[in-house]
Order: C-alpha cells, then sequence, then structure tokens
C-alpha cells in the first residue's frame, strides 16, 4: 500500500504557472499587486494540474494517539486527556471543530493509538496498538507497526477524497506528542535537543531542560540514522505522526493540495519528504507555531508559513485558520474580471 502510494505521486506540474501567471497579470490589479496570493494561486494549480484550481470543500483529518514518552514527565497535562479530547473532537466541542464548521470541512478523527478505548460518532477506530512504548527505555514501535499506522492515514484520505474533499488539512492529538516530534527533528537536522524543545502545553520553562536530556538520552540509546525515516518513526514513534506522513503521501498521491498546521504536522511532512522529496510540492504551510523547534523544520523544508498568531494548539487548527486565504486564490483566478472584460486600460511603461 505504502509502495503503490509512493509510485503514485508525480511532481507538480511547474509549466501551468506561466498559463496562471499570463492570467494574474490580465486581472484588474497592477500586476503582481496580490503578492503572495498569487503564487499562493500558482502553486495550487501546479499541484491540482488545471489553470482554474478549485480546493473546496477541505476535508480535516485528525489523528490521535498516545505516547509512552509521556511518563517522563515532559508535558503539563496528562496523558488520559488525549482520549478525552477524542471524546470532545466527538461532541463537536475542540477548537478544531469549530474552525472546521467555519470553513465548511469535511471532518474526520481518526483513533490510530489512543490507550483507552474510544467510540464515539465521528471517530473512526483504526487502532495500530493502544499507544507507543516509551522510546526512553525502548524502541516506541515495531517498523511493521509504523508502516501499519502510516496506511491508516492513507485509508483516511481515501475517505476524504471519496467524499469530494479538494484540499487536505492533518491535524493530530496526542499528550507529549512534542517530544516524539523534537526527537525526530534532532535525528533529521542534526540539531541539539535543547535548541528545538518548546513548552508544548505548557511545562515551565524549569522542565525544557529535562525534556531535552530525555530527547538526547533516548537518540543515543536507540541509534538513529537519519537516511532510514521509516526506521527513525518506528524507534521514535508516534502513531499519529506515522498516520500524519501517510497521509500526506495519499494526498499528493491524489494531486490534492496540502495545508500543513504546526510544529508535529511539519516534522510529519519533513519525514514523509524524506520518503517522497515530490511530496514538497503538494505542501503549502498554515501558520508558524511557537515552538521553537517549528522554525527549523520549516528552514529544511524552505517554507514560508502564511500565518504567525503564536498558536500553539494542534488538531489542524493554525491551518484552518489559513484555509480561507487559498479559497481567496482560487476564487481571484476564476471570479476576478480581466481588464478587457471590465473595460479598464491595462498600465504601460511610464515615459
Ligand atoms: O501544533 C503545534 O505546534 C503544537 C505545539 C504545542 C502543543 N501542541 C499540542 O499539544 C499536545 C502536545 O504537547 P505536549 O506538551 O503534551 O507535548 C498535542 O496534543 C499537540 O496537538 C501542538
Ligand atoms: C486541552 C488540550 C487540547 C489539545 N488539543 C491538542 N492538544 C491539546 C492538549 C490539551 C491539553
Amino acid at each position: 500500500m505504502l509502495d503503490d502510494t509512493l509510485a503514485a505521486i508525480v511532481p507538480v506540474d511547474d509549466a501551468l504557472a506561466t498559463a496562471v501567471q499570463a492570467r494574474l497579470d490580465n486581472l484588474t490589479k497592477p500586476p503582481g499587486s496580490l503578492g503572495r496570493l498569487e503564487a499562493l494561486a500558482k502553486s495550487l494549480a501546479g499541484m491540482s494540474g488545471s489553470v482554474g484550481p478549485a480546493v473546496s470543500p477541505p476535508g480535516v483529518i485528525v489523528f490521535a494517539a498516545d505516547h509512552g514518552v509521556a511518563e517522563e514527565g515532559v508535558s503539563a497535562f496528562p496523558q488520559e486527556v488525549t482520549a478525552q479530547m477524542v471524546a470532545n473532537f466527538a461532541a463537536g466541542g475542540a477548537a478544531i471543530n469549530v474552525f472546521a464548521r467555519q470553513i465548511g470541512a469535511w471532518l474526520e478523527v481518526v483513533d490510530v493509538g489512543v490507550k483507552s478505548a474510544v467510540a464515539g460518532d465521528g471517530v473512526v477506530i483504526d487502532k495500530v496498538r493502544p499507544g507507543t512504548a516509551n522510546f526512553a527505555r525502548e524502541d516506541a514501535m515495531r517498523l511493521a507497526e509504523a508502516e501499519r499506522a502510516i496506511e491508516v492515514g492513507i485509508r483516511a484520505v481515501a475517505r476524504s477524497h471519496a467524499a469530494g474533499c479538494r484540499c487536505l488539512i492533518v491535524g493530530e492529538m496526542g499528550i507529549a506528542n512534542t517530544t516524539p516530534s523534537s526527537a525526530l527533528l534532532a535525528a533529521l537536522s542534526g540539531q541539539p535537543a535543547s535548541r528545538l524543545v518548546g513548552q508544548g502545553t505548557g511545562i515551565a520553562p524549569e522542565r525544557l531542560a529535562h525534556k531535552a536530556e530525555v530527547i538526547e538520552g533516548a537518540l543515543a540509546a536507540r541509534g538513529v540514522d537519519p537516511s532510514r525515516p521509516l526506521e527513525l518513526l518506528a524507534k521514535l514513534g508516534g502513531l499519529e505522526i506515522a498516520a500524519m506522513v501517510g497521509a500526506y503521501l495519499s494526498a499528493a498521491a491524489r494531486r490534492m493540495p496540502i495545508l500543513v498546521d504546526g510544529f508535529i504536522a511539519t516534522v510529519a511532512a519533513l519525514v514523509a519528504c524524506r520518503l517522497a522529496p515530490a511530496l514538497r510540492g503538494y505542501l503549502i504551510f498554515g501558520h508558524r507555531s511557537c515552538e521553537p523547534g517549528h522554525d527549523v523544520a520549516l528552514e529544511l523544508l524552505d517554507a514560508e508559513p502564511l500565518l504567525d498568531l503564536q498558536l500553539r494548539l494542534g488538531e489542524g487548527t493554525g491551518a484552518a485558520l489559513a484555509f480561507p486565504l487559498l479559497e481567496a486564490a482560487c476564487r481571484m483566478l476564476s471570479e476576478m474580471a480581466t481588464f478587457d472584460s471590465a473595460g479598464v486600460a491595462p498600465g504601460g511603461k511610464a515615459e
């Protein structure tokens, strides 16, 4: 399933950018005056393979899982909150429910590895195992489990595509997941964990050094090889992170534009790009998270996010908030009048 998905990813169509640029320059505005929105329109055309790209309705998939490393005291919240928040998603009361409703999104929550059983309307149970092992002591999961979690993501995107979604937002919920994300980033970037770790859900500043030590100790004990992304996922973990990797790959294989959320989502994107470099062309970055490692991950991906709202929630919220910009880029292309149609004189070079 993963191999087929990887094989189906084709590079974005850069040639379409020329045709879209010509249309942009005919619209009733000084050339280039809609700034990054114009670049966004060209990117969306290249992703979808159409000079008239569309992104509505968007699909939001929130992957939830627990983390054994929570027992190291790296989060401000107890592990039970993962399952409690899944119930909150099912009831429609979380921030992502609110923002998804606002943008008219299709929404699905997938339990890929929550410790205690979670059932509820709108929650798909596709559990690979009830949480990872503590990667400070042993590998977070087996390689086969990481692959199964990736397949959970691939399946979820197939459902969103069948539901008619034309753009994908991938969120996550997992108490302690900034720790495996920072560990994955440390392995992939070669940066010290102390430069990457942040407050996550709000740990006290004096706990940051402990969080970095847990990661550095684990990296040394697990013997990680940055050239082997699947192995990294298995050793350092995150069932929801692996599912996000699968979701990104599957969306790119279907030429769906992907709006990436915050720190955890961007680390998952980085891992996925190591598996399939052509994926990068399908990624748009929604926002810059407060987590210090996010800047490092964004730089590795040569990415400039659309928003900077000092968010650090996850769930896909920052991406959902950025979605109206994508919608605006598409509507600009399809609905704006041209100089000709509106009878507006085009500009020329000043004498
Ligand atoms: O997306 C982000 O940038 C982000 C930054 C900090 C925290 N979070 C969320 O908070 C949880 C992880 O924080 P922590 O402190 O438990 O590792 C997890 O459920 C994430 O969705 C998310
Ligand atoms: C309440 C709460 C909501 C969240 N949503 C994503 N991560 C979260 C972490 C906590 C603690």
